[in-house]
């Protein structure tokens, strides 16, 4: 967050005061930092120039146009996991063969679509995936690309909503079953076998369980070569986290080393598909404070952002650090529960949080609102969608306006005969 720096007692993203910005676009607001997304981005390309490997950014962290442009020119790629994301990563400027496709449910017009654009790999997750996109390249006269997803069954140590890499997941499939598939797959005209990927889980904080698994995906992939499988890459996924609160910076280079260590042993390329890695340390939501309650117990600061806008606390408990706008160095402080306006008690952003003393029409901004924050907002409780504000130095852009009331109305309603 190195970026969101304090001058003359004042929070800016780079150099532009966020006061400046709540007046141009209004509150809840997502603010992320150009500058801070280009370094992130240019040191994993960095970390891995090393070893032929092709980056491909996580799309559901993120899935802002502008900000891909900026990833994509980086030289990144793309990894999705639905039409949607595939239309805006292709709009965005992403080169086709440097797109892999994830997910456990594709359906066919999403598997016709890939096959169109001409991504690199689908990531199969299953046999009947396999023989439905073997059917639907045949249909279209083509054949597809696929990877096969293993599921290595490593603990990655992360929270268990966003741990992916155990067999009580439903992603991926066993190593057994992928040496089942790699045989049929020569007797599949539809599909060519290019690579086998893995991804463990998220926001992992310890680079034991990924090297374990750069570790067993090298070896599956060498047993697979030495029995004539054509295999190009090894998908080694996501997954390294970021400081939210205590966590250590990640080490991006180490976490490069490690993965590099295994996979050359293969000779194979290495694919990464990092998302948080990237985006999520570049942007905050700034909210505006629409009133302080106290009650016996508590002190509540409810402000005009909420779970719809970030609902990481809600679903996962996840601690993101607030702060105020103004340092308020001179203000006694006080401890809040941080909350929004949506009609759930679950609705909040920080717990039993020390700030200066808070009033109404103040500013506080939680941070660490750069990936599965704007993707994963939601219209509950019928509320507009916040805008989205990229800063480079001196200017800001609006990248994504404030939803209207209108644009919530419009178009919902279908008046059934007799209705009103
Ligand atoms: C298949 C796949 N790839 C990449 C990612 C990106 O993960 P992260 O943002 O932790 O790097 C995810 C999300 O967990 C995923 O499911
Ligand atoms: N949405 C999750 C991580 C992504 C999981 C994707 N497999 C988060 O906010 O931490």
């Amino acid at each position: 967050m190195d970026h969101f720096i304090y001058k003359n007692g004042e929070a800016h993203c780079e150099n532009i005061p966020l006061t400046e910005i709540a007046e141009a676009v209004g509150t809840p607001a997502y603010i992320y930092s150009r500058n801070t997304l280009k370094r992130h981005a240019r040191r994993i390309i960095e970390a891995f120039s090393a070893y032929p490997t092709l980056a491909c950014f996580a799309v559901k962290a993120n899935s802002n146009l502008s900000f891909l442009r900026e990833i994509f020119d980086e030289g990144f790629g793309a990894d999705l996991v639905s039409h949607g994301e595939l239309q805006r990563a292709l709009k965005a400027g992403v080169k086709p063969h440097e797109i892999v496709f994830s997910g456990v449910g594709k359906k066919d017009y999403e598997i016709r679509a890939g096959i169109e654009a001409g991504i690199l790999s689908f990531n199969v997750e299953s046999s009947f995936e396999l023989e439905s996109i073997n059917r639907i390249a045949l249909d279209m006269g083509k054949m597809a690309p696929v990877c096969l997803r293993i599921n290595p069954n490593i603990d990655a140590k992360t929270n268990p909503k966003i741990a992916t890499g155990l067999f009580s997941t439903k992603f991926g499939m066993s190593e057994a079953e992928a040496k089942t598939l790699v045989t049929e797959i020569q007797e599949l005209p539809g599909v060519q076998l290019v690579g086998i990927a893995c991804h463990i889980g998220s926001q992992i904080t310890d680079l034991k369980p990924l090297e374990e698994a750069a570790e067993k995906m090298s070896s599956i992939a060498l047993e697979m070569l030495g029995n004539g499988h054509p295999l190009e890459f090894i998908d080694m996924g996501g997954g390294l986290g970021i400081r939210y609160k205590d966590e250590p910076d990640p080490d991006v280079e180490g976490y490069a080393s490690v993965l590099i260590k295994h996979v050359q042993k293969t000779g194979l390329k290495l694919v990464i598909e990092p998302g948080r890695l990237l985006a999520g340390n570049t942007g905050i939501l700034l909210n505006k404070v629409i009133g302080i309650k106290k009650t016996p117990q508590k002190n509540f600061a409810i402000v005009d952002g909420a779970m719809n806008d970030v609902i990481r606390p809600s679903l996962y408990d996840s601690f993101h650090d607030i702060a105020t706008v103004h340092e308020g160095v001179d203000k006694p402080e006080v401890l809040y529960d941080v909350v929004g306006p949506v009609c759930e008690t679950g609705d909040f952003f920080g717990k039993d949080r020390t700030l200066p003393q808070l009033h109404a029409g103040d500013l506080v901004f939680l941070k660490s609102c750069g990936a599965y924050a704007a993707t994963m907002a939601s219209n509950y409780n019928s509320r507009p969608r916040a805008p989205e504000v990229l800063v480079d130095g001196d200017k800001y852009y609006i990248i994504k306006p404030r939803e209207t009331l209108e644009d919530l109305w419009r178009g919902e309603e279908v008046t059934i005969p007799g209705g009103e």
